[in-house]
Order: structure tokens, then sequence, then C-alpha cells
């Protein structure tokens, strides 16, 4: 469980690679230089039956549609620090390698900072820019306002491709491609992972060794801001020396109970 204790360090760490190598964890140190590969690799080997790999190849085949439609320059990835788009920029960066083996540009991120961001949230964000190599588009405020300065900064971009599963509030009703709603700015919505489960989102993170934000391993299952998220009571408990303690993320039993940390 250590490699997954400090993730925002574990993939650059190498010196963390020699002491796990009698680990049971199948550790990848360099899982983004080798994102492409491994991706599809999982894609091409997932059989009819199993709904975590089909998930993952129809992730990967809304990510190359909108490949298909919009340029590079007329897409970004709304990028919060979460679990789910963590999971998703990955497979963003990984589509865009296979299709573009040469590019060496960054790739456009939309970041709207909430009014108390959890610096450990901040601090991933930006581990994050520097290794997938991100043009960040920084806002403040509003997620509508965001937006419409979105718009107004970047005329360019007209597809924002976001982490949102089927069971996030008011998401029920969205399909890969949505558009805004019409008194919304209007942008593509771009949705490669609506029917992915928590249990997919992790098993993706944690079979292919990729960093995410160590809040996730103190007991929060669902980020917000710090005056709305505290960490999952479900996953309380008490060690043996009487100090309370919480189990990481990823050992959430009960899926429906992912935002319980939220109010
Ligand atoms: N009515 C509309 O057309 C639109 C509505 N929204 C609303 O905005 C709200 C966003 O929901 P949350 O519960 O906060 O989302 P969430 O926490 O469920 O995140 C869903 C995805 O949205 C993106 N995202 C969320 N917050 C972001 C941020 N601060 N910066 C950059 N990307 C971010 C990420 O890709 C994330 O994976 C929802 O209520 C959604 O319905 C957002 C876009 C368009």
């Amino acid at each position: 469980m250590g490699v997954y204790e400090n993730c925002e360090q574990t993939y650059s760490d190498k010196e963390l690679a020699p002491q796990h190598t009698e680990s049971i964890v199948n550790y990848d140190s360099q899982p983004i230089v080798n994102a492409a590969d491994r991706v599809y690799k999982l894609v091409e080997s997932c059989s009819s039956d199993d709904v975590y790999g089909n998930n993952v190849q129809k992730a990967v085949s809304v990510l190359e549609e909108c490949l298909q439609k919009y340029s590079l320059d007329e897409i970004c990835i709304g990028f919060n620090g979460g679990k789910d788009c963590t999971a998703l920029l990955h497979l963003y960066h990984a589509v865009v390698k296979r299709k573009y083996p040469g590019h060496q540009g960054k790739l456009k991120a939309l970041y709207i900072k909430s009014k108390l961001p959890f610096p450990e949230v901040e601090k991933f964000t930006q581990i994050s820019r520097d290794k997938y190599h991100l043009e960040m588009l920084h806002f403040e405020g509003r997620i509508k306002d965001s937006l419409g300065q979105l718009k107004a900064n970047h005329p360019s971009i007209k597809a924002v491709i976001m982490g949102t599963r089927l069971t996030d509030p008011y998401s029920s009703h969205l399909e890969a491609f949505s558009m805004t709603d019409a008194d919304w700015p209007q942008f593509m919505r771009v949705n490669p992972v609506l029917h992915w489960s928590y249990g997919h989102v992790w098993k993706f993170l944690r079979d292919l060794c990729l960093p995410y934000c160590s809040l996730y391993d103190r007991g929060y299952t669902s980020l917000g801001s710090m005056n709305n998220t505290h960490p999952n009571p479900l996953l309380q408990y008490v060690d043996e020396h009487g100090v309370l303690k919480y189990r990481p993320a990823y050992t959430l039993s009960d899926p429906t109970k992912e935002r319980d940390g939220r109010n």
C-alpha cells in the first residue's frame, strides 16, 4: 500500500522503485511515458464480458472521435485534480500520443479554482501540469462565469473533455457528446467516462500506477473545497494506539456513499 500513500511523489521518485522490488504491487515507475502502449494493450486484450475493459475501450473511442472532430487547439480538458479527471487525463494523453506520436506541444487544461482549495489539490494540479505537459488555463469563481471567460479569452476552444460520470449529480441525462445547456456558454462537453463506476476509476488509477491526489489516501472519496469536504466517515477506524484514522478511498465498498464526505 505504501506505493500509493504519497502518490504525488511516487512516479517521479526514482529512489522509491528499489524499495518496492519485493512488493506485491505491480509498480510502473514511468506510467506516463508508457501511457499509450499500456492503455491500448488493455483495450485490445479485453474480452466482451469484461465491463471494466469495455468501459476503458469506450472512453478511448470517445476520445478518438473527439480528436477526429476537433483539432488539439480546439480542445481542453476540465482538470480539477479529482480522481475521475485524473484517470481521464491519462487516457487523453495516451490517445493523443497514439494519434500524434511526434506531438511536442502542450495539451490545454481548464482549472477553475474554488474559493478554498485544498493545498494538496493545488499541488497535485501543478505536478500533473508538469508531468503531462499541460497548458493550464486558470480561472476563479463560478463554473458558468469561468466558462464565459474561457470563451472570451480562448475563442478557438470548442470542446471541453470532462470526467463526469452518470452517477454524479445532475448528470444522468448526459451522453458522450452533449452541448452545454442553452443558457450556458456554448461548448461541446465530451464525456468519455460516463459509464465508469467508482471502482473502475480506482482500478484504472491503481493498475496503471498513476499518481493521484494524496487526500484520497487519507479517507477523502470525493473532493470539493476545504469548507465542504471531509474524509468519508465510512472509512474511519481507530488504530491499535487508539488514534482515529481513515482508510484510503479505494477501499470504500459501497460506491453509493462516495459523496458522504461532502456537505
Ligand atoms: N448545464 C451545463 O451545461 C453545465 C453544467 N455544469 C455543471 O457544473 C457542475 C460541475 O459539477 P461538479 O460537481 O463540480 O463536478 P464533478 O466534481 O462531478 O466533476 C465532473 C468533471 O467536471 C470537470 N470539473 C469539475 N470541476 C472543475 C473545475 N473546478 N475545474 C475544471 N474542471 C472541473 C472535471 O473534468 C470533472 O471530472 C455540475 O453541476 C454540472 O452540471 C458544468 C458544465 C456545463
